[in-house]
């Protein structure tokens, strides 16, 4: 990226906003990918080192980029616990995890891990440049972004500074995240970023008895919202206790299965020759008002009252 102009960056559908982010020198990303989820707690940071080692197991080089500053997890999840940076001259050098994915994250900056990040924005979004432009990621296939949940202040900032060549929305079976995912779908269409699809976490759980599948969240809403979305529905993802513990010893990476994560991985593997579709707006509004009428949740608005759009001091984007 070091090296592309604008139009090239462009044609490649990548991130060319004027408020993009300088990359350094020492720096040649390839190809960067959001995660993101509408609400905390799906399982964005797991699903973000699932696809880094999945795109390792074929081949590539990977880092993460962990995004979620206020609330960080991917040092703890690969094994990176009580690591503090090193820097070499003005940039930063990303920790490198066990299973060799290098790792960014203002949890390898903080004196004791406990400790609350307590930035307001334009620090949170200073940092993020630190973690981009003055960081020496060297040669990188892929750059995974671990987005902070929802869509805030360094959600905008992911989207609008880093040179993403698309997102990978995580949801989970509860009904109202699936209100959730179309926020997210849109938010990256309005910031005019690509969808590679969505990942369903905590899908189901496999009963130890007979190996039937449980519903513990209620049914998959994946194939439902990926199509009122217009997005590819990439992955189901069961609870396995296997992998929690994992987390909690900080080698996911190295024990998930080979083939885990795979329609993810192979959709990332071909961005190189099909970039990530930007959804269209009103076709996907189209589609989400025909299902709600199909439901008969139509909007009604009691006598004398009147509907009020919310008025923000300042422009959302
Ligand atoms: N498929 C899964 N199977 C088993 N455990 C899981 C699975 N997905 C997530 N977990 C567990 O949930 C924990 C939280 O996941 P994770 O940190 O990825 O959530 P998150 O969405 O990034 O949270 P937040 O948005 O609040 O940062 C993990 O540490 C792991 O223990």
């Amino acid at each position: 990226m070091a090296c592309e102009s604008r139009d090239e960056a462009a044609a490649a559908g990548k991130n060319t906003n004027p408020q993009a982010f300088e990359e350094n020198a020492l720096s040649e990303v390839r190809h960067v990918i959001g995660v993101v989820s509408g609400k905390g707690g799906v399982g964005k940071s797991f699903v973000s080192v699932a696809l880094a080692a999945g795109l390792q197991k074929a081949g590539a080089t990977v880092g993460i980029l962990d995004a979620d500053i206020t609330g960080p997890s991917i040092p703890y999840l690969l094994g990176l616990r009580g690591q503090r940076l090193m820097s070499l001259g003005d940039l930063y050098l990303p920790s490198i995890a066990p299973c060799g994915i290098k790792v960014m994250s203002s949890n390898l900056l903080l004196g004791r891990e406990d400790d609350p990040v307590l930035w307001r924005g334009p620090v949170l979004a200073g940092a993020l440049r630190q973690f981009w432009s003055q960081t020496s990621w060297g040669p990188l296939d892929y750059l995974i972004i671990d987005m902070p949940p929802g869509t805030g202040d360094v959600a905008l900032t992911c989207y609008q500074s880093l040179p993403m060549d698309g997102v990978v929305i995580v949801s989970s079976p509860q009904d109202i995240v699936s209100m959730i995912v179309t926020k997210a779908v849109k938010m990256a269409a309005r910031m005019d970023i690509g969808v590679l699809g969505i990942v369903e976490n905590l899908s189901y759980l496999v009963s130890p008895t007979d190996g039937a599948e449980i519903d513990l969240f209620g049914p998959s809403h994946l194939k439902r919202d990926a199509e009122l979305c217009g997005v590819d529905a990439l992955d189901r993802l069961p609870i396995e206790p296997a992998l929690a513990e994992a987390c909690d010893q900080g080698r996911l990476a190295d024990a998930l299965p080979d083939d885990y994560l795979p329609g993810t991985v192979a959709r990332a593997l071909m961005l190189e020759a099909v970039p990530a579709p930007v959804p269209d707006l009103a076709a996907m509004d189209a589609r989400l008002d025909a299902y709600r009428d199909s439901l008969g949740l139509v909007d009604g608005v009691p006598e004398g009252m009147e509907e009020r759009d919310a008025t923000p001091d300042e422009e959302p984007f």
